[in-house]
């Protein structure tokens, strides 16, 4: 360390009270500009935010020069979506500063909650897909990798949910009103983005044919960096977001014609590919806006990518050797085109070795099987908005058509479904397709959904390349998950087996035995309590409804979407209401059903859902006849932090998607994790958790994924059949239709009847209805005796150290990535904590 910096340092990292204490009315004074007295709680945040910072920047710089130093692989994490949430929590815990920074807010008369929900969600993401981005860039820190993300500053992220007489209405996210203490603006890192104009031919210096993209709009890409702390902070990594800027802010030209809205116009059109967040999750959009953001980001990440490594590097074959770039979805993928065109085009790198280099450098993640999320954006769009990216799209599917036509031995069907270009209609370009020639590994994100890749979307490619597909099942960082959400339960463990579980989640396995532990039981549950009285507070101050903390806490806290079967947990209600109001003298297991959960704001069955739920909700929690036996709150506007609340709360999980369609789910991992039993279908990671909890220990029911394709192909399947033959069915779908819960419009719910009757109901809520009210009866039963519900939640929590994404991002590491964590050496000194 260059010792002309080193006073400085020494004064500004002091991890004591005191020293933060200081800091704090340093940073208030001089940059917040705020007396004491005067400043509010935001003030105060940013005070905390700014002082905390200070005392990460020199250990991120540190790292980053380690990375140099050692001219390490790097990991490049593409993402239209990083799920981040608050960071104050986050980066005071992984700098093990959590108690001292509370003691110093305390000294001067603070709570430190109320600065900590101070901080607005970085909500730059929709649901599973943006954690996990966000659980990576926290794994990798913390497993001393070599991780950057690369992404978006949304201006706006995930709308904010609000209900409107128990319809969802949806207001503009802006969490950066108040400005971010968290990122650093990087003007001097500006990258050029084209979009539009045409390509020109030309023979060049040795007379081959190249091309040049011309007369195209520029827009810039200027990055924000915000450092990603790993626990113990001794790796600091980077996320870097890119937000649009014009070329030119101002027009003066049609300034002075007086064209004043037109003066400013580009610098607006521009910007707006930063704009917002597009709401959807696990489906696509098709807009151009869209397109364009996910160019827009992957070239100037790729763009940004080569400058880093030919900073020490001249020969593009060792770029696999220094840099992987993982694709998460195909929100990315023009990334293969973009490559190519930076090597073949910017580069002068030959066709083929240029195809090498990205093939070897490119990975790809697949988080969906649903045809309608499979991105594939029309030719002429492409073609209009990226005539060279166009080109070369189908420069690469005509070589590995042709490359394929022997295996295809003229079964034409197979070709046309390996193109990557569907014919069909209006002729589109399959991401999907693109995203997997031009990768060397693709993974799927749970063992079924990775052997459903392999059957279905991906089964031909499967057949050309059949070791380029590997699983990768999902996994959550024990940092936000546990240590943070839940500092009750974690403390519990800790006292227990140490606190090597936070880097090394796989201990817990130490806690089974403490399952037959009667005091430890009861400690567990004490745990589980508090946050359930924390839970019932919320939801009384979200929703004015009082709920039992002694209740059985149901939770089913997820994205809107038909696939994963709110409607199925709302009919379960329903029945179970009915069966209260007709047998008011059974002691029931008072049960409250807790629902969250945002609809894209264009999917209409989803808020129609939404608005039924609601609707039951209020003839429910006021009906004397049920005794407060049985209660169901939607909470509004669930987010990162909304879910920091409920997850430690929880007792049951409801993980019911129609199996085959939830790829992984990551929040039946963040509860069972925090000692929920999973009431669930054999989906997605459900399969694996319990394999690792037990098949005694979680509530499975309903249709395999097997059952249910062989059913849809039977095509045997009347949902009036199974409705007429189940009368606790029928008599709730009956109530829904007569308008019991909507009497001012008995009609409301007539789409969704329709989808579940005529409509085939594609989601076999009917076909599995039976099956999931024994599970539930089960649940219900065994919480009635609280000694066996805590030992199998002990069980629970005591095996779900695999679901950790540090488990994960290793797997990707040592599989797909090569890379190998670059350790500090450990100077002995105020290195790091
Ligand atoms: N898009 N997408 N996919 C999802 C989620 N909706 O974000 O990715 C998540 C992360 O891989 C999965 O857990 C989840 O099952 C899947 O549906």
């Amino acid at each position: 360390m260059d010792a002309r910096y080193k006073t400085r340092e020494i004064e500004r990292r002091s991890l004591d009270v005191d020293g933060l204490k200081r800091s704090f009315l340093e940073w208030l004074v001089y940059s917040v500009g705020k007396d004491a007295r005067a400043a509010t709680r935001r003030d105060w945040f940013h005070t905390v935010a700014l002082s905390v910072r200070d005392r990460l920047v020199d250990r991120w710089m540190d790292t980053t020069r380690r990375y140099y130093q050692e001219d390490a692989k790097r990991v490049y994490y593409l993402s239209l979506e990083f799920l981040i949430g608050r960071l104050l929590t986050n980066s005071l815990s992984n700098l093990g500063i959590m108690e001292e920074c509370r003691q110093a807010l305390d000294r001067l008369g603070l709570s430190m909650d109320e600065v900590i929900d101070a901080e607005p969600d970085a909500a730059l993401g929709n649901g599973g897909l943006g954690r996990l981005a966000a659980c990576f860039l926290d794994s990798m820190a913390t497993q001393a990798l070599p991780g950057y993300g690369y992404g978006i500053r949304y201006e706006f992220g995930l709308f904010e949910q609000r209900f409107e007489h128990g319809w969802q209405v949806e207001y503009p996210e802006q969490w950066l009103q108040f400005g971010n203490p968290w990122e650093f603006p990087r003007p001097e890192v500006l990258y050029p983005v084209q979009f539009y104009g045409r390509v020109e031919e030309f023979r060049d210096s040795v007379g081959e044919k190249a091309y040049r993209w011309v007369d195209a709009e520029r827009v810039l890409a200027m990055a924000y960096d915000t450092p990603v702390v790993g626990y113990s902070g001794e790796t600091i990594n980077t996320l870097r977001l890119w937000s649009a800027r014009a070329t030119r802010d101002f027009n003066f030209g049609h300034f002075n014609d007086g064209a004043y809205m037109k003066a400013v116009e580009q610098k607006v059109l521009s910007e707006n590919l930063s704009r917002v967040l597009y709401p959807n999750d696990a489906t696509e959009t098709g807009k151009e806006l869209r397109f364009k953001q996910e160019y827009f980001f992957t070239s100037a990440s790729l763009q940004d990518i080569l400058r880093r490594f030919l900073q020490h590097h001249n020969n593009f074959d060792d770029l696999p050797s220094k840099a992987a770039i993982q694709l998460n979805d195909t929100h990315p993928a023009i990334g293969i085109a973009e490559m190519m065109r930076l090597l073949v085009d910017q580069h002068a790198v030959r066709w083929d070795r240029a195809w090498d280099i990205t093939r070897a450098t490119f990975a790809y993640t697949n988080h969906t099987l649903l045809p309608e999320a499979l991105e594939a954006w029309p030719v002429r769009m492409v073609e209009r908005v990226l005539p060279r990216h166009m080109q070369i799209i189908y420069e690469i599917n005509a070589r590995f058509l042709n490359r394929s036509k022997a295996r295809a031995a003229g079964d034409n069907a197979r070709l046309a479904r390996l193109s990557l270009i569907d014919e069909r209609g209006d002729r589109r370009v399959r991401m999907g397709n693109l995203a997997f020639l031009g990768s060397h590994k693709v993974n799927g994100v749970s063992a079924l959904h990775t052997d459903l890749m392999k059957q279905t979307v991906f089964a031909d490619f499967h057949q050309e390349f059949p070791d380029r597909i590997t699983n990768k099942t999902n996994g959550i960082t024990p940092r936000r998950w546990l240590k943070q959400a839940n500092p009750a339960l974690s403390e519990l463990i800790t006292s227990r087996i140490g606190d090597g579980w936070i880097h090394d989640l796989g201990q817990l396995t130490s806690l089974v035995e403490k399952a037959d532990d009667v005091v430890f039981r009861e400690e567990f549950r004490r745990a589980k309590r508090k946050n359930k009285k924390r839970l019932a507070a919320y939801i009384a101050r979200q929703t004015g409804v009082e709920v039992q903390v002694d209740s059985i806490f149901d939770v089913q806290v997820k994205r809107m979407h038909e696939y994963k079967r709110q409607l199925l947990n709302l009919l379960h209600a329903v029945a179970l209401y009915n069966e209260m109001r007709d047998n008011p003298m059974v002691s029931w297991v008072p049960v409250t059903k807790i629902f969250a959960g945002k609809a894209a704001p264009s999917y209409h069955m989803a808020k129609l859902i939404i608005k039924l739920i609601n609707d039951v909700a209020k003839v429910v929690n006021h009906d004397p006849a049920v005794h407060d036996n049985l209660k169901i709150v939607y909470l509004p506007n669930y987010n990162v932090t909304a879910a920091e609340i409920i997850m430690p709360a929880a007792d049951l999980s409801e993980q019911i998607s129609t199996a085959g369609l939830e790829a992984s789910g990551t929040g039946n991992m963040k509860l069972a994790l925090n000692g929920a039993l999973t009431i669930g279908t054999l989906d997605g990671a459900n399969v694996e958790i319990r394999e690792h909890v037990g098949s005694d220990n979680i509530f499975i029911f309903g249709l395999t994924a097997e059952e249910v394709a062989d059913l849809k192909a039977g095509g045997g399947f009347n949902p009036r059949e199974v409705i007429a033959s189940n009368p606790s069915l029928k008599r709730a779908l009956d109530m829904i239709s007569t308008g019991v819960f909507s009497p001012e419009d008995p009609n409301r719910y007539h789409p969704i009847l329709q989808a579940l009757t005529d409509g085939g109901d594609h989601f076999l809520v009917t076909a599995d209805f039976a099956d999931y009210c024994r599970a539930q009866e089960a649940a219900m039963e065994l919480y009635r005796d609280p000694e066996e519900w805590t030992r199998k939640a002990i069980l629970n929590t005591a095996n779900m150290g695999w679901f950790s994404s540090d488990r994960t991002v290793n797997e990707y590491a040592q599989e797909i990535w090569e890379v190998k964590p670059v350790r500090a050496v450990d100077d002995g000194g105020e290195g790091f904590r």
